[in-house]
């Protein structure tokens, strides 16, 4: 955690979800009710053909609503794509960009997620920009220049601590239940506060940092109690409104 930083919770549902799956949304935004929320910030990014739908849900909630990725032009012939305005049009608040599924799945570099922030910020939507190193640059002992080169390409100069997130996702462990240990998930935090607050001075104070890969109800307190970790970004188990709750309310604990 860092001080006087609101955590964020968020959930990935990835390409995951069908209308069925919102009565999971609805049991998530009335679990969030109550007084934590005035403390911790909750999110589910449903695929965005649930977007419209889970946000007219959530009107009355705590529980924010946003996209998984939008294209860095406002409109035009992007055939599929969707753009950071027109998910602001559905009320969502909040896209991710640059997780590691889009940069492999799709060649995104860091100029091309950088731009796709640029276009969340020209929506007034916070990006939660995703970086993290693979397997095989862990294994050569790149993790922190992996780290330094996506925050400094990826993060565009007018990020806020408002209009974005960084979630550092190590990708193997992505879905794959490997979590680092909690020595490195600190040591690579502390090392992106420093280099936010190299570049961004006290605002790189209170930008949060969220961690992600294999954040499970076992988990979460351990690994959200970790200085300089403000919130997790969760895959898998954010699709069960029990398991996202549970790590959610690891944070009556250690707010106590
Ligand atoms: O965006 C979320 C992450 O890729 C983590 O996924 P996971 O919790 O299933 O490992």
């Amino acid at each position: 955690m860092t001080p006087d930083v609101r955590p964020l919770v968020a959930g990935n549902w990835k390409m995951n979800g069908t209308r069925a799956s919102l009565d999971q949304i609805k049991a998530i935004a009335a679990g969030v009710e109550g007084p934590l929320s005035a403390k911790v910030e909750a999110l589910i990014c449903p695929p965005a053909t649930l977007l419209y739908v889970a946000t007219a849900l959530c009107t009355d909630s705590p529980l924010a609503i946003g996209a998984q990725d939008c294209h860095q032009n406002p409109s035009g012939a992007h055939t599929g794509d969707i753009s950071a305005e027109m998910i602001a049009d559905c009320f969502g608040t909040y896209v991710i960009v640059g997780h590691s599924e889009r940069r492999t799945d799709h060649a995104e570099t860091d100029h091309l997620v950088r731009a796709k922030a640029e276009a969340a910020f020209a929506a007034e939507l916070t990006a939660i920009v995703c970086i993290g190193e693979t397997a095989d640059e862990r294994k050569a002992g790149q993790t922190l220049d992996i780290i330094k080169r996506q925050l400094s390409a990826s993060v565009p100069d007018s990020a806020t601590p408002e209009n974005t997130v960084i979630a550092y996702e190590p990708v193997w462990a992505i879905g794959t239940g490997l979590t680092p240990t909690v020595e490195d998930v600190e040591k690579a935090h502390a090392f992106m506060r420093s280099e936010l607050v190299a570049r961004f001075g006290d605002a790189g104070k209170k930008m949060r940092i969220l961690y992600g890969g294999s954040v499970k109800p076992s988990n979460a307190k351990e690994l959200m109690g970790v200085a300089n970790v403000d919130g997790a970004l969760i895959g898998g188990a954010s699709l069960k409104a029990t398991d996202f709750l549970a790590i959610y309310g690891a944070y009556d604990a250690l707010l106590a």
